[in-house]
């Protein structure tokens, strides 16, 4: 399969590397495109050992699957730029937060097959979340492809794309708001006096066993938080001041922004 990228930013380097890692893809059959920086090309190069270019034509037309991963309001430039290009069997798969498939189809050529996704960039160590909807000429080939390739970097699920805005908030978005929390921790635990490597070393591990205890402790996240909480202890003074400052409804309206911003970024706002 040969897959082009039109976009080589953050989240495309995230999946070239889990791909390539993975081997699942050959390093040769995926084609790197972006615009105005042709060293992070040269750099995708020497580090994955992809093919890249700032011409798109070549990339897109030998390409089975067109990734497109430029920010949402580049995208009008971006999909004008392959629509002749794209042959009319391609798979058009785009990471972009917001954008409906609606408006992808509209700007291409009729019947294309679409997959909108919502990966995160833990795709780069294999271990990514992607949420995949399927376009109104999509079908379950188009769903499988998409699966192949982003199975390879982490987990996937199909969902309706009604739900994308939420899915965004919640695993797109989601981990920067763990790494808020482990920089404020970090802070603290330095500002009480610990070196910055200790703080480091314990803050990852504990933060990897919460994420471990999640997965494979068959118990709800409030009860783990209940069994680490002795009656007058530390971690209830630590929880009290977390309500006292709201940071549960904080959370949550954090998760809400991100959706509704989602929406937004879709109208082209
Ligand atoms: N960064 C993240 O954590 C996630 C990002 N996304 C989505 O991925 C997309 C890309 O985001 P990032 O990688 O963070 O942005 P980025 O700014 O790092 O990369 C965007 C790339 O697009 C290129 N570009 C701009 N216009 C172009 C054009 N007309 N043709 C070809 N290339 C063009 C730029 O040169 C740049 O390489 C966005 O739509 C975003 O919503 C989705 C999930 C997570
Ligand atoms: O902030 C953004 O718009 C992108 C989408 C999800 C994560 N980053």
């Amino acid at each position: 399969m040969k897959i082009a990228f039109i976009g080589a930013g953050q989240m495309a380097e995230a999946i070239i590397s889990g791909l390539v890692e993975k081997e699942e893809v050959q390093a040769q059959a995926i084609y790197a495109t972006n615009k105005h920086d042709p060293e992070q090309l040269q750099r995708l190069t020497d580090t994955y050992g992809i093919k890249t270019s700032e011409d798109v034509k070549e990339a897109v037309s030998e390409s089975d699957v067109v990734i497109i991963a430029v920010k949402p309001k580049d995208k009008d430039a971006a999909l004008s730029e392959i629509k002749a290009l794209l042959p009319q069997s391609t798979l058009v798969i785009s990471v972009m937060a917001g954008v409906p498939t609606a408006t992808i189809e509209a700007q291409l050529n009729a019947g294309v097959k679409v997959i909108r996704t919502m990966p995160n960039t833990s795709a780069k160590i294999g271990l990514g979340a992607t949420a995949l909807a399927r376009g109104r000429f999509a079908d379950d080939a188009s769903i499988d492809t998409a699966a192949f390739i982003f199975n390879a970097v982490g987990i996937t699920e199909e969902i309706a794309e009604k739900d994308m805005h939420a899915i965004t908030a919640v695993s797109g978005s989601g981990p920067a708001y763990f790494y808020y929390m482990v920089e404020a921790m970090m802070e603290e635990a330095v500002a009480l006096g610990l070196s910055e490597t200790v703080s480091e070393a314990f803050i990852y591990q504990t933060i990897l066993g919460a994420s471990h205890m999640l997965q494979e402790i068959d118990l709800p996240p409030a009860v783990l938080r209940e069994n680490i909480t002795s009656p007058n202890g530390t971690t209830e003074a630590g929880l009290k001041a977390l309500d006292q400052l709201k940071v549960k409804q904080a959370i949550r309206q954090a998760v809400k922004a991100a959706h509704d911003r989602s929406i937004t970024l879709g109208k082209g706002e």
